[in-house]
């Protein structure tokens, strides 16, 4: 149970190159709206803040405020490091901006299990999914030992942090349904 005095704050990783999308990915239309606004939409209703984890000016128009990474092209852990610096929280909730299909409940699963320095959800396939997750403050200087050191795999940073791994609860309907599969490409999202 968190206390409800708990500062939660919402970090939307918005900061990678989108290569494989060749447009900015965040902005393509999915359904009808941005694929960025639907991960705003499933953080909003639990954080006291969010931010977007950015340099680009093109995402203005959400009136959220947007970090731009400390150090660019270090990957998520770059993103992630810099807006745990630039705010503070006891809770960050992460989420990449190309996961129109995570329901805000499953933050709210993490977080009522949260009881460490991290809590992670693991796909139907089996995979962690550190990107769709929920880190404590106790997590943040090991997000800026990586970046200082320039050890940018998330795997091996999940080796340090020892999060909790939870399977989505399987009594929710949703979690059937290609839960945490990611827009990469244009033919992902006309598929
Ligand atoms: N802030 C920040 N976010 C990043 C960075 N690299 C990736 N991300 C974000 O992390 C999430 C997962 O990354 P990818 O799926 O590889 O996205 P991407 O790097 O834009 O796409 P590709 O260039 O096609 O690999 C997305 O929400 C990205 O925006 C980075 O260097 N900084």
């Amino acid at each position: 149970m968190l206390k409800k005095e708990t500062k939660i704050v919402g970090i939307v990783l918005s900061g990678g190159k989108s290569s494989r999308m060749g447009q900015e990915k965040g902005l393509v239309k999915y359904q009808g709206k941005a694929l960025i606004e639907y991960a705003i939409e499933t953080l909003k209703p639990l954080c006291h803040e969010m931010v977007i984890s950015t340099a680009n000016d093109d995402y203005s128009y959400l009136g959220l405020p947007m970090i731009a990474d400390e150090i660019p092209d270090c990957g998520p852990i770059g993103g992630i490091s810099t807006c745990m610096k630039a705010i503070e929280a006891d809770i960050y909730l992460v989420i990449s901006c190309d996961v129109p299909h995570v329901p805000t409940q499953l933050f709210v699963d993490l977080l009522a299990e949260l009881n460490g320095n991290a809590i992670i959800p693991i796909d139907e396939t089996g995979r962690k999914q550190p990107l769709v997750a929920c880190y404590a403050s106790s997590a943040s200087a090991y997000f800026h030992e990586a970046l200082e050191t320039g050890h940018l795999k998330m795997m091996s940073l999940l080796s340090k942090i020892h999060p909790l791994y939870i399977e989505p609860s399987i009594d929710l309907d949703y979690y059937k349904q290609n839960l945490f599969s990611n827009l990469n490409s244009m033919g992902d999202i006309s598929d």
